[in-house]
């Protein structure tokens, strides 16, 4: 159900009356999704470099790009209802929160051990990205940034960790490819965001073969721990669409252009070993032994003081958080109209009608 503009109103009462300091990276969330709820997209000029709290919160309201207005809306009231003013409301509106992202059952979050665990939980089709997925996540992150967790795994079900975006997103949309388009390019856009913006330590546990968005994601994760079984695909160019989740900035960072040119372009697929060698991915470990090895090792890495980790993990983020939204941005916009080239029409459809894998 979406919130109404009394709900939204409550909210804003409820912010007054938190108890708790809910740090500057929630007050910058609050205060830009407050603007782009009543204003609407961010319309104002750029504060100079040394305005730094206003530059501060400029960047954060045009984070949200064209986010609708009443999206703004119902996200400001999730946010306020995971933050509460009282224990009991606190419990109470997390729960809520939880509940929400618990509900699907492609994504599975856990919490235990300092760790919470967001598990991609689709098995049967290779754990592809539905619409409801990517919302899901973002709730998750919204939830984990805020928990009593000092770290954030994402993992997968079954053989593969993740294979991309589901191609049937653009194909089964009521409204028609420009509809899905246009829907896709809001939802990655916010999807992305909720990765570059996480403020706690975000490790990934490639469990198996990694496609698409599922690959360039882990630009942004500060860790990456791979099966020799993990492969890493980035078939943009087969499916006639471009790369996204920063991976145009990130990967020739990570990796030097010669060799992200091979991924990005090309769609050269690596295997885990070829990936740790260009930097993708932090340590490999064989399949036996990869989940009793990495699982004992985070859980060593959550006992550790977590407002240290967050406060690093800020100042290594913070160089490049701008240029990272920027980038995200540009990358949407270009994918938008990727979408609906022809190239990348024949390719999904292709897919769809089972003429082509990859
Ligand atoms: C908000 C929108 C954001 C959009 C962001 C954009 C991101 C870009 C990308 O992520 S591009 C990458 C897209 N992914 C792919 O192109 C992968 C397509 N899948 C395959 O090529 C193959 O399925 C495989 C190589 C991953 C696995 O092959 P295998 O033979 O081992 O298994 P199956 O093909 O039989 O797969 C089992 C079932 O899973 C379905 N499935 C797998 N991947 C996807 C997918 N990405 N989208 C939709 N469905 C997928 C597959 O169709 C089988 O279903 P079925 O059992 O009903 O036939």
């Amino acid at each position: 159900m979406r919130a109404s503009q009394q709900d939204f109103e409550n909210a804003m009462n409820q912010v007054k009356l938190l108890k708790q300091d809910p740090g500057n990276q929630v007050k910058l969330k609050l205060y830009a999704l407050y603007k782009q709820a009543t204003d609407g997209p961010c319309n104002m000029p750029k504060p100079g470099v040394f305005d730094l709290v206003n530059k501060a919160k400029w960047e954060a309201w045009n984070s949200l790009g064209s986010l609708p207005k009443e999206t703004a809306r119902q996200n400001y009231v999730d946010l306020v209802s995971s933050l509460s003013p009282s224990a009991e409301a606190s419990s109470q509106g997390k729960h809520e929160a939880d509940e929400k992202a618990q509900k699907s059952k492609d994504i599975v979050v856990t919490s235990e051990d300092g760790i919470t665990k967001i598990v991609l939980n689709r098995p049967t089709k290779k754990n592809a990205l539905t619409f409801e997925m990517y919302q899901d996540i973002i709730l998750a992150l919204k939830n984990a940034s805020t928990d009593n967790s000092a770290i954030t795994v994402f993992t997968g079900t079954g053989d593969y960790y993740c294979s991309g975006n589901d191609l049937t997103n653009f194909t089964s949309a009521a409204g028609g490819m420009e509809e899905a388009a246009s829907k896709g390019a809001v939802v990655l856009r916010e999807f992305v965001n909720s990765f570059i913006d996480f403020p706690k330590p975000l490790v990934a546990v490639v469990n198996g073969p990694a496609v698409g968005i599922a690959v360039t994601l882990l630009g942004l994760f500060d860790a990456v721990y791979a099966s020799d079984k993990a492969t890493f695909h980035t078939p943009f160019s087969h499916l006639g669409q471009s790369p996204e989740a920063c991976s145009s900035y990130t990967f020739p960072k990570i990796m030097g252009s010669a060799k992200a040119t091979e991924m990005l372009l090309f769609g050269k697929k690596l295997t885990a070993r070829e990936a740790w060698a260009q930097g993708l991915v932090s340590e490999v470990f064989p399949d036996s032994t990869f989940e009793k090895e990495v699982w004992t090792r985070l859980k060593g890495y959550a006992k550790l003081p977590p407002n240290s980790m967050r406060i690093s993990k800020e100042l290594i983020r913070n160089n490049e958080k701008e240029k990272l939204h920027a980038v995200n941005a540009e990358e949407c916009t270009t994918l938008k109209a990727k979408w609906l080239s022809e190239e990348c029409i024949n390719a999904i459809m292709n897919f769809v009608s089972r003429k082509a894998k990859l």
